[in-house]
């Protein structure tokens, strides 16, 4: 979500106030005037020093990165081209990162951010880049982590899919409730601190998720129903979390407590039904402990169904609150066509889908193969997935609950050879007992799909060793305005 750089906003002074002492502005091969010539390597760099940077690309987190000395510098709010003055605030054996001053040379592809919070949000990372630019940030982001990790210097990529209106998009919104000078605020943490930003009127949610915020807000105000306050160990209410269906346009709404206390539930409840015509069901999730995970393993269902109703294509999904789905469903549907593609299924292939969620890439692969298997970690989105195969009328489609590094294994052991193996693992990648299995199984094509591409590298470079060859990279603009980047590859295994 958040970067650990903290952002500074685009061609502003950092606000903390100017430097303590004014900096000597250094090029990257002129040496500060403050110190000897001889001793003017990125070694010598304090903070506190100004520095010029021409900065090169877009970092993982939405920085840029320019070299001083030939060391990296990670620069927030700085674009590609640019030449920029920064002021350095960490010095680290391997990088500096530095706060943008002034910016010098202003790249075309630089905009005016529209968002009223995106200085100090942190949910967005690049609205200050035109959207054709952040596009190609993103292609070239995978191609230098396929590089980096991968030592792949051509990488068969093919051109990014974005959206024709990069807005609105998302269908889930999850806000971390507390107390502002003007009463209760739902935001995310400022970067770097704990200092609570609230979002209302986020442009990359969909509106009837804002709407839902600000109604959930106001019935916990006038309930006095407190936000629970992590320093006192006191009140309720942890996250508001909200998911609207673009299908039947209900809204799930959750209140995540940090106990199992929720006096006023009903009471909540009934409110919520009034002023919320659009709710179509009401849980509240108990999160005890300071774990970064925004859900705890118990749900209590409050009121109404228990599921929300979503499609994607011709399919049809039941969603727990806690299961995941994917947050972008207009741009989930080309994702998963470049799956099918990679896939080429021929109706005889037994695929296996690890990592599965509710089931959806699977669901989506089912009618093309002889059987699918599905494996997922969180019991409720097993249980969707199978609803949603039986919704859905699909029934060759199995689904496992499970470890996919323990359960692909076991497979193996007892004689499963899977033609078609698709893994969509947590930002971390998948593991390496998992990659093993794969290797082990021998499936004919590995689609492998990512929400970080620095651990896909990786992972590809094990697969390369282990006898298959990468065909294509597909990436798909899941998360506009974000440095995000989603991509899956194509690997075939060699024939022997
Ligand atoms: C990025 S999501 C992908 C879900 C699905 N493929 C989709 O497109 O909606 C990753 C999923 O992996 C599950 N997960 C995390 N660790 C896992 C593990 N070790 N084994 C199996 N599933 C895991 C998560 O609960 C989550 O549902």
């Amino acid at each position: 979500m958040r970067n650990e750089t903290g952002r500074r906003s685009a061609g502003k002074p950092n606000r903390e106030g100017g430097p303590s002492r004014k900096p000597e502005w250094s090029k990257g091969g002129r040496p500060s005037a403050q110190r000897p010539a001889h001793s003017a390597t990125a070694e010598d760099v304090r903070a506190g020093d100004g520095i010029v940077v021409t900065v090169k690309r877009i970092g993982i987190n939405g920085e840029g990165v320019g070299y001083y000395k030939r060391k990296a510098v990670f620069i927030e709010g700085a674009l590609p081209g640019e030449v920029v003055k920064a002021k350095v605030a960490k010095v680290e054996p391997g990088y500096l990162q530095a706060d943008l001053v002034e910016i010098e040379k202003k790249s075309p592809d630089r905009q005016v951010p529209p968002c009223a919070v995106y200085d100090s949000c942190g949910g967005c990372q690049l609205q200050h880049m035109t959207y054709e630019a952040q596009l190609r940030a993103k292609e070239e982001l995978v191609r230098e982590s396929f590089q980096r990790y991968a030592g792949i210097d051509r990488l068969p990529l093919r051109p990014i899919l974005g959206m024709d209106d990069p807005w609105a998009y998302r269908n889930k919104a999850q806000l971390q409730a507390g107390r502002g000078e003007s009463g209760l605020v739902a935001g995310l943490y400022s970067l770097g601190t704990r200092q609570l930003v609230d979002i209302s009127g986020c442009a990359v949610h969909d509106p009837r998720l804002n709407e839902a915020v600000e109604k959930t807000k106001r019935i916990l105000e006038e309930l006095d129903i407190p936000v629970y306050e992590e320093k006192k160990r006191q009140g309720i209410v942890k996250t508001i979390a909200v998911r609207v269906s673009r299908r039947t346009g209900k809204l799930q709404l959750t209140l995540v407590t940090a106990g199992d206390r929720f006096p006023d539930s009903r009471r909540f409840v009934q409110a919520a039904r009034r002023e919320l015509p659009q709710v179509g069901s009401i849980s509240h999730n108990i999160h005890k402990g300071g774990s970064p995970l925004v859900f705890g393993e118990k749900t209590i269902h409050l009121w109404g169904e228990d599921k929300l109703e979503e499609t994607l294509g011709e399919l049809r999904f039941s969603l727990s609150p806690r299961a995941f789905f994917q947050l972008n469903p207009q741009q989930t549907v080309k994702l998963y066509g470049a799956v099918q593609e990679a896939a080429a299924l021929s109706g005889s292939e037994l695929v296996v889908d690890a990592y599965c969620g509710t089931g959806t890439i699977g669901l989506w692969l089912a009618a093309g193969a002889r059987e699918v298997r599905g494996i997922e970690l969180l019991p409720e989105a097993v249980l969707d997935a199978r609803d949603n195969a039986r919704t859905s009328g699909i029934d060759n489609a199995r689904f496992y609950e499970g470890r996919a590094e323990e359960l692909l294994p076991e497979w193996v052991r007892q004689g499963v050879r899977p033609d078609v193996v698709v893994v969509d693992p947590p930002r971390t990648g998948c593991g390496r007992e998992l990659l093993d299995a794969v290797l082990a199984a021998r499936p004919t094509r590995l689609v492998y799909v990512s929400c970080n591409p620095a651990t896909l590298a990786k992972d590809a470079k094990v697969l390369l060793a282990g006898g298959y060859r990468l065909e294509w990279a597909q990436p798909v603009d899941m998360f506009p305005q974000t440095s995000h980047v989603e991509c899956l590859i194509l690997m075939v295994r060699n024939e022997m």
